[in-house]
């Protein structure tokens, strides 16, 4: 066959996918902690921005999809989202690398300062406030998140408040998490039509949001307790919701049961209770 007598696009090689992190960059460090998706790891890269360091175990995530994804990922920059500075896809397992929370996330920073922060409802309804913040980002971008709970927010210096793993559920492949039915499938955190139809949108994020604030203001108990799964589905279906949490304002408890209206139409939008909640701040402290 005849040679290729097309000139080489002046591009060509030239393409760094700046979502592509190269991992001699990258030095990683002690482990923060695991689950059924892998390892995380602190790490520096390029020397000294500190990061943590998702190794996806094989198979537990389809990694082309979320290699895909990862470009748009990139793109919400928000004070109040765990930024995804790239991933490591050309060996396996891949890496995810997002920016560093020093505190963890919010759940185990919850019930390890309940003693300090149960008394202190300002702070208790800024931490709200903040998670709202990067939830209405992520709404303006018709991003939804799909498993919005404290453990899936992290906390770093100053009490800084932030959301992690936005859109993460969606290339999960454990079907046990994914299916409604599934033993991980977030139920306490679900409304109606995501029990009933896994219909998901801005509005069943919203719905989450209420149990989020309900565990906040219970510094981080169980929502509905030891109840079973089936029990917590039959519940909601008739549209029994959580009990107002001991320390917290009639106005607070008032916003949470909006989120937990049975119809997401009747729900307010983050947008709104970001306003709501300025005001309830404002009134009270
Ligand atoms: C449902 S799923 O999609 O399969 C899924 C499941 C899990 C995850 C996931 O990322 N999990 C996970 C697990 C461990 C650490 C992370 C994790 C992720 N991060 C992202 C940014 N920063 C962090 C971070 N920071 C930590 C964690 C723990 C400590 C710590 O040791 N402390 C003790 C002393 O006091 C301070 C806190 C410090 C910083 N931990 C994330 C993501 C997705």
């Amino acid at each position: 066959t005849s040679p290729c007598d097309r000139p080489v696009p002046a591009t060509a090689g030239l393409s760094h996918d700046k979502w592509e992190i190269d991992p001699a960059e990258l030095m990683l460090l002690e482990e923060l902690g695991s689950g059924q998706f892998g390892v995380v790891r602190r790490g520096k890269w390029r020397g000294s921005i500190d990061t943590a360091v998702k190794m996806m175990k094989e198979g537990t995530m389809s990694e082309d999809d979320f290699i895909e994804e990862a470009k748009v990922m990139t793109k919400l920059q928000h004070q109040n989202l765990v930024q995804l500075y790239g991933v490591c896809s050309k060996h396996r397992p891949i890496y995810i690398v997002t920016e560093y929370m020093r505190h963890g996330s919010l759940l185990n920073y919850l019930r390890r300062h309940e003693n300090t922060l149960g008394g202190n409802v300002g702070l208790l309804l800024d931490m709200c406030i903040q998670v709202c913040k990067g939830m209405a980002y992520l709404e303006r971008h018709n991003y939804i998140h799909r498993d919005l709970a404290a453990r899936n927010c992290l906390v770093g210096s100053e009490n800084v408040v932030k959301v992690a793993d936005f859109g993460l559920a969606r290339y999960v492949l454990d079907d046990q998490y994914t299916s409604s039915g599934g033993t991980k499938f977030p139920i306490k955190w679900a409304p109606p039509e995501v029990l009933n139809y896994t219909r998901f949108s801005s509005k069943s994020d919203v719905w989450a949001y209420g149990v989020l604030m309900w565990e906040v203001f219970t510094c981080g108990k169980m929502p509905y307790g030891r109840l079973k799964n089936t029990e917590v589905v039959e519940r909601v279906q008739r549209g029994i919701i959580l009990e107002k949490p001991k320390n917290c304002f009639k106005e607070v408890y008032e916003v949470m049961r909006q989120c937990w209206s049975q119809f997401p139409d009747d729900r307010p939008s983050f947008r709104n209770l970001k306003e709501q909640l300025s005001v309830v701040s404002q009134g009270l402290l």
